[in-house]
């Protein structure tokens, strides 16, 4: 039986060898997890958090003394009551946060690097299947998570139905569209072609922080919104730097804005592998419940999991409008709870706490 025994510590599982969508292949695989709680008698209390793109397995401070990305809504006497419920949050495969990924060793005892498989979102739900029979759990009681991991939850019900008996999508569709995959390919590109790339093999060498540091600029542009923008930076400039008038050799001096997404880039660079962040971003391209399955109506037909769809209403990468859609396509179309944030995308992350009432009042009643 895995380790459970305190809460919010990261933790390892070997779940064998994994036989990728695409082809590839991993002869041993590690999945990075967290839990919160007790597992009740009949396993019938579980719940699994997905993280998003560059998240950790670290959904809620628990026993350790990071705060958690979701801390509002995990914990003794929170949303989601770790008295009652027992949470579970796993690394994606090929991320680095504890789980098999392109800069762990292979059979050569060099990293994986170039060789690391491609990974799907299919695919991460098949390696966290693996993880919930090690912890003793047939069904999870719910499947939640927003952004890539909406895309996990949503896959899992789809790809699993008869384990997944409530499932909460939020701020995710049911396929990766056009522009989301548009703004992918000028992320990936941007790492792709750092200098220091060497075709993902940079392990021995210097890290392609800056192709990784563009990548997150771009994506943090959308994540965020154009009104929060203006309010909060405007036409400033940092400090005293001189956007205009007085080029040094370092350049002109900088705007607030363009500090800030440097600032963003660098806290990126300083925590994340640029080879997983590519395989994340590539992960999430290939997001597409109904791949091979059909309409997305014909995807989800056979699914008798409890849906909870949620969206960010200022959010300009992941529109309500392909939420309205995802719920309208469902066996019991439901409706899209709205999180209501000037500031886009991240606010599933910031102001997850406004969907505290939907959540008690359908998955996680109170007492
Ligand atoms: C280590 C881990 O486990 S991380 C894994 C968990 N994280 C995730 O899952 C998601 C990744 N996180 C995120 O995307 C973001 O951090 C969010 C969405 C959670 C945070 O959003 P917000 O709280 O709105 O932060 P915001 O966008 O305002 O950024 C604040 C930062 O910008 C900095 N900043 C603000 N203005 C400027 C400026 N003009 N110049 C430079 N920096 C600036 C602040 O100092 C602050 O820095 P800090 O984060 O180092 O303290
Ligand atoms: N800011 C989040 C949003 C991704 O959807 C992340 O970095 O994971």
């Amino acid at each position: 039986m895995l380790n459970t025994a305190a809460d919010g510590i990261l933790r390892h599982a070997s779940i064998g060898a994994l036989e990728f969508e695409t082809g590839g292949y991993l002869p041993e695989v590690v999945l990075g997890y967290e839990t919160w709680g007790t597992l009740n008698e009949d396993a019938s209390n579980a719940v699994l958090i997905q993280h998003a793109l560059t998240g950790s397995t670290h959904v809620a401070r628990g026993d350790s003394d990071e705060p958690g990305w979701w801390d509002p809504l995990v914990g003794p006497g929170a949303t989601i009551d770790t008295d009652k419920y027992f949470v579970v949050a796993a690394n994606m495969v090929g991320g680095c946060y504890g789980s098999t990924g392109p800069a762990s060793p292979a059979p050569d005892g060099r990293p994986w690097g170039s060789r690391f498989p491609m990974v799907t979102i299919r695919d991460s739900v098949h390696a966290e299947a693996r993880l919930a029979d090690l912890l003793g759990i047939r069904r999870w009681h719910a499947v939640l998570g927003g952004s890539m991991g909406g895309a996990r939850a949503l896959e899992w019900a789809a790809t699993y139905p008869e384990r997944t008996a409530r499932c909460a999508v939020i701020a995710c569709g049911a396929a990766s569209t056009a522009e989301q995959i548009a703004f992918a390919q000028a992320q990936v590109l941007a790492i792709r072609l750092d200098p220091n790339f060497n075709g993902g093999d940079y392990y021995e060498g210097q890290a392609p922080v800056d192709g990784l540091g563009i990548a997150r600029r771009i994506a943090h542009i959308n994540y965020r919104s154009e009104p929060e923008f203006e309010y909060r930076f405007g036409r400033n400039a940092q400090g005293t730097e001189q956007p205009f008038g007085s080029v040094t050799a370092a350049g002109r001096g900088r705007y607030a804005v363009e500090s800030y997404l440097d600032h963003q880039a660098t806290k990126l660079a300083g925590r994340f592998d640029a080879n997983s962040y590519i395989h994340m971003t590539e992960a999430l391209m290939s997001h597409d419940v109904a791949r091979g399955r059909g309409s997305v109506a014909e995807a989800l037909a056979g699914v008798d999991s409890e849906f909870l769809v949620a969206a960010v209403d200022s959010d300009r990468l992941y529109f309500p409008e392909q939420s309205r859609q995802l719920a309208a396509a469902l066996p019991n179309p439901v409706k899209v709870h709205m999180i209501q944030v000037p500031t886009g995308h991240d606010g599933f992350l910031t102001d997850i706490h406004q969907l505290h009432d939907e959540l008690s009042a359908s998955f996680f009643p109170r007492g």
